[in-house]
This record gives structure tokens, sequence and C-alpha cells, in this order.
């Protein structure tokens, strides 16, 4: 029977082990350009079906135009200078160049119309993409990799607008292909050595620019670290929470500084690449023109040799520019798709990360949500941020039983915030496993595991909301029901703050958007309401509440819930909280040692390792490292007291 359960457990690792490679490589391997451009059309189509047919019709328009009124002018001149104008009459030809040119012109701005209206649906179809593939992301380790960070930035960078610049040089590419065709056969037909040398020009442009479209691409990923620390100095000297130090410590001018460091050095490098890219287009130009040269000198020696009309200078000129301009167009669009081509990977890579989180084993899982009958264990887990960092948890023991509260104590950087990160599967521990009734929590589904866990974090949000907001957050399907929000406030100790506020629950705690869009006491934009801004220990109070708001939960993990309270509030909660405690375990973590002291366990963590465990009575009556920290807590205050 263990034998089984051991094949079993090994058999569930390795799957788990192997599902985790194939998330990394199929996350490491760039798919193939052509497949990339074709996500990248199939973007732009699902975005935007019917403006994008209406894109493809403008392009045909206003790409056989010019061959048509080209046409028509050289059967309009040959009429003029007694020749077979090709059995138009002259007024039919000019009204055509009129009507032509005209339908030519309004078609390319309904082509422009479409084309800012795709942007549009584009940019929303990708963000969309992209951000839900940042939410998908179950744990912190990615958010933290400084990689994918980079990767995020290009992604978002490039899928603003790169499908549709992919598939507007598509389109540029069959606009200027289909007027390149039409000239083409005129110039073979009036020399084909004028065409051959036109064309072959082509060719050394086409690399060029290519080389020149992958160094673009090169900086744009080379200088990605240094945009995103540029953003963040930035919106440091903009932000209201850092404009105090700022202020006090005179830091806008260092700041400012380390900003326009980063500025320089990315503009340097796009410097260095538009210089190289000024010297290649002298170049390729010096060639166009002496190319336009020699077959302009031969048609006009073949002309002046009685071989040809004026009407087949106008349509040689007209083809000649038509051909090389389009040319140039062509090239400079294949090398803006190849550029936005090497740039569009990462958006792909992005969106088609799977999350990493191994999937639920069924042989081993509960159905439905992981409720906690008997306990939580931690068995000799260890735990480090990076395989180059030190361990912050060498073996932890340790177990939570259903309905006690187990209080953690520990010097500062003891790893107690780690250990509530890895209960809630923030991170994934580096050995050894975390067990809720037996059962290893990577077995578990994350989103059920975490619907039975509420948690006050050591450094929790304050969001720019509602005060109802604020507290909804924490079960969003309360965030109608004033009530059930007044009671988690009631909890918290936040009534009389909650109240005091000028429109009560509705009232937005920043004075960033006061007014605006998403507040629901908002008024079609209109500023309604000014806003206020908490202190520290009202805001800790709205964390609360927003954590005591989910009541159908099996774990509390209040990690220095009160830290910011004063004294009476600070009493005040944790009553409050003890009566919440009854029936769920509990996980407190505090440096004020007066609050754990009725925990059915304290536990202290030092060197990544239990040192001791107790109740109160028993750490003290031993003596050890929790009784000498407990008694100079009480000597400090004793001494103040005497004072
Ligand atoms: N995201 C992270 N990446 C790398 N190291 C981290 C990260 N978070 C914490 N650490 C490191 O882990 C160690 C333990 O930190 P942790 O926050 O768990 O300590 P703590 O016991 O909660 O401390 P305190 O009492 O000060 O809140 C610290 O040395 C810290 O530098």
């Amino acid at each position: 029977m263990a034998g089984r359960a051991a094949i079993s457990k090994s058999a569930s690792r390795l799957r788990n082990l192997i599902s985790r490679r194939k998330q990394r490589s199929a996350a490491d391997s760039t798919p193939a350009p052509l497949r990339l451009l074709a996500t990248a059309l199939g973007v732009y189509i699902r975005a935007a079906p019917f403006t994008a047919a209406l894109r493809l019709v403008s392009v045909l328009v206003t790409g056989l135009a010019p061959v048509v009124v080209a046409w028509l002018t050289k059967g309009l001149l040959d009429q003029l200078t007694g020749r077979d104008g090709g059995g138009l009459s002259l007024w039919t030809s000019a009204s055509a160049i009129a009507v032509v040119t005209a339908a030519g012109a309004v078609v390319q701005h309904v082509g422009g119309y479409a084309d800012r209206e795709i942007a549009r649906r584009v940019s929303r179809f990708t963000q969309a993409e992209v951000f839900a593939a940042v939410t998908r992301l179950p744990g912190l380790a990615e958010v933290e990799d400084p990689e994918f960070q980079n990767r995020l930035r290009l992604a978002q960078q490039s899928a603003q607008n790169g499908p549709q610049l992919l598939a507007g040089s598509l389109l540029a590419i069959g606009q200027a292909g289909l007027t390149i065709a039409g000239f083409v056969v005129t110039l073979v037909a009036m020399s084909p050595l004028v065409a051959v040398l036109v064309l072959a020009s082509a060719g050394p442009t086409l690399g060029a620019q290519l080389a020149l479209s992958r160094r673009r691409a090169e900086v744009t990923v080379g200088t990605v670290p240094r945009a995103r620390r540029q953003i963040f100095y930035s919106m440091l000297l903009t932000d209201n929470r850092a404009a105090k130090e700022i202020r006090l410590f005179g830091l806008g001018g260092f700041l400012r500084e380390r900003m326009l460091t980063e500025v320089t050095a990315i503009q340097s490098a796009e410097r260095a690449v538009d210089r190289t890219t000024l010297r290649v287009d002298a170049g390729l130009s010096t060639l166009t023109a002496v190319v336009s040269g020699v077959a302009l000198l031969m048609t006009v020696a073949r002309i002046h040799a009685g071989h040809g009309s004026i009407g087949d200078l106008s349509i040689l000129i007209a083809a000649l520019a038509a051909v090389q301009g389009g040319l140039a167009g062509i090239v400079a669009q294949l090398g803006t798709a190849n550029q936005m081509l090497i740039l569009f990977g990462h958006y792909v890579q992005l969106t088609r990360t799977p999350a990493s989180a191994p999937d639920p084993t069924p042989e081993t899982t509960p159905a439905g949500h992981p409720r906690l009958t008997t306990s939580i264990e931690l068995r000799d887990v260890w735990f480090r941020y990076h395989q180059d960092h030190d361990w912050i948890l060498r073996g932890v023991n340790l177990t939570i039983p259903r309905g006690q509260t187990v209080a953690l104590v520990g010097l500062n950087g003891a790893g107690k915030s780690t250990l509530v990160k890895l209960l809630c599967r923030l991170y994934e521990p580096t050995r050894g496993e975390i067990a809720w009734d037996g059962v290893d929590i990577r077995h578990h589904d994350i989103s059920d595991l975490r619907s039975r866990i509420c948690a006050v974090f050591q450094d929790f949000m304050t969001y720019d909301l509602t005060a109802a907001e604020n507290i909804a957050v924490g079960d969003l399907t309360a965030a109608d029901d004033h009530p059930r929000l007044h009671q988690a406030a009631a909890t918290a100790g936040a009534t009389n703050l909650v109240d005091g506020l000028p429109h009560g629950l509705s009232t937005m705690l920043s004075r960033m958007f006061s007014g605006s869009g998403g507040s629901s006491n908002s008024n079609n934009g209109t500023v309604s309401d000014p806003g206020v801004t908490l202190s520290g220990g009202q805001w800790q109070r709205i964390a609360i509440a927003r954590a005591v708001l989910r009541s159908d939960t099996d774990l509390l993990i209040l990690d220095e819930p009160t830290s910011g309270l004063d004294a009476r509030a600070e009493q005040e909660i944790h009553h409050s909280l003890r009566r919440l405690r009854t029936d769920r375990s509990t996980l407190l973590i505090s440096h004020r040692l007066n609050t754990v002291r009725t925990a059915d366990r304290i536990v202290v963590l030092a060197d990544g390792v239990v040192e001791e465990q107790g109740t109160h009575e028993a750490l003290m009556a031993s003596g050890g490292a929790y009784a000498e920290l407990f008694r100079l807590q009480a000597d400090g205050y004793q001494l103040s007291a005497t004072a």
C-alpha cells in the first residue's frame, strides 16, 4: 500500500516536472516568422473584421488608380499630338482622369479612417490579451523577474500597434505591388532593359533595409531595461506617495538626473542606428537616381531616333517614378514589418505562456473546495527566492490545527512573511511540502485553495478607489452589499471611520481621481467629491475589513495586522478578531508580543527553522528566545511607566 502511494507520488512529481519543462520551453521558443505574421494578421482580422475588409477595398482602388490615370493621360497626349488615343474622345479621357483621380483620393481618406479605427480595436484587443496573460500568472516569481518585466514591456509596446503595422505593411506592399505590376508591364513593353535595370536595383536596397530593421529591433530590445528605469524615475517624480521624501530630502534633481541619464543612453543608441540608416539611405538614393537617369537617357535616345511618341515618354516617366517609388516603399515596408515581427514575438511568447502552476493531480485532489478538516502542515519546508540567494527557510516543520491560533514570532528578516506567501502559494517551496489535510497544496486547484484563505498582508494595498470598493476587493461579490461591508468595517473597528467619511462608503479614498469614472459617487465625470486621504492606522482598519469580509474561509492570516493602530484600537480589534478565530485556523504574526500571548501555540522562527514552540506560559517557563524577547518588551513598558 505504502509502496503504491510512493510510486504514485513519484509519478505525480515527474508529471509536474515534465509539465513545467514544457511550459518553460513554450515560453522560451520564439515562433517562426511566418507563424508570427499569421498570428498578427489573425489579431488584425479578429479585432476588426469589417473595417479590415473596407481597408482591403481601399488598397485595391488606391493601388490601381495611378495605372489607370497614367494610361488615360497617355491616350490624351497622343490624341493632342494627332496620334491614335485608344478609342476615347478627348473629353471622355479628361473626364475619366478627373473621376478616377477623385475616386482614388476619396477612397484614400476612407482607408485612412479605417486604419485609425482598426488601430483602436487592435489596441483594445491586444491590451486585453496582455493583461489576461499577466493576471493568469499564479505566483510572484515571474512578476519579480526582470526578464519577464522586459518582455512584458516589449509585448505591450509591440502589441499596441504591431498587428496593425504588420497588416498595414502587407497591404501597402500589395498596393504598391499592384501599381508596380501595372507599370512593369508598361516598362517591359517599352524597354525590357530599362525594366531589368530598375528591378535589379531593388535587390541591394532590400538587403540593406532588412539588415537595418534587425538592428533597430536589437536596439529596442537592448534599451528596454533603460526604458523601464526611465519610466520608474519619471513616475517616482510625479507620484504623490513619494512626494514627501522627494521634497524633504531634495531628491528632485537627483532623480531627474538619473532619468535623463537613461534618456541620453537610449537616445545615443537610437542615434547610432539613425546615422547608419542615413549613410545607407544616401547611398541607395544615389543608386536609384543613377538608374532612373540611365533609363531616361536610353528612352529619350530611342524617341529621338523616331521609335516612340511624347505619350510614350510621359508614361515612361510615370512608370519609372511609380516603379522606383513603389519598390522603395515595398522595401521600407518589409524593413518595418521585419522589425515589428521581431518585437511582436515577445507579445506572442507572453500571451501564449501557460500559467506555471502544476495541474491538480486527479488521484490526490479532493473534489470541490479543499475545506480544512484536520490541519495545515509544513513538512521540512526549504525556500529561497532565487537559486543564487541564501536560504530563507531551512527545513521548517509546523502544524496549524483546524480551529486553533498559531502565532509566529521572530526577528526582522526571519522569514515570517515569506512563510505566509508560501501558504498562499504565491511561491512554491524549493524543497519539502505544505499539506492541507494531508494533501500537498500544489495538488489543489489554486483558486479553490485561495478561496479558503483570507489575509491581512504586512504590506497591504491602498487602492485609489472608494471606501466600499477598498473593502469589497476582499470579496467582489459583496461590492453592492453595503450591510456586509458595514459589518466587515465593524469587525475591523472601522465603523466610526466609515460613518465619518463625507459620503460614507461611497467616499473616494484618494485625492488623485476624485469624482472621476469608476467611482460610484461620480456623476458623468463631474467632480462631486474631492476625496479624502486616510492615515496609516485608518488604512490598516480598511485592510482588516477587506480580509474579514471573506467570511467562509478556513485560514485567517494576520501579518502585523495592528502595527499602525493606537493601543486601545489594537486591543479592541484583537478582541473582535479573536471572536472570528473560533471557527477557523489563524496564523498571527506580530512583534508586539502582548497580542500573541493568548494564541494556542507560539512558534519562534530563527535561522530558517522553528527554534521553539509552545504556549506563552510554557515558553516563558523554558526561558528561551521568546521569554527573552517578551521580558525585553515588558521591561521597556515598565521602565516607561515608572518614568
Ligand atoms: N521578494 C523577495 N525577493 C528576494 N528576497 C526577499 C523577498 N522578500 C523577502 N526577501 C528576503 O527574505 C528574508 C525574509 O523576509 P521576510 O519578509 O519573510 O521576513 P519577516 O520575518 O517577515 O521580517 P519582518 O519582521 O521584518 O517583517 C529577508 O532577508 C528579505 O530580504
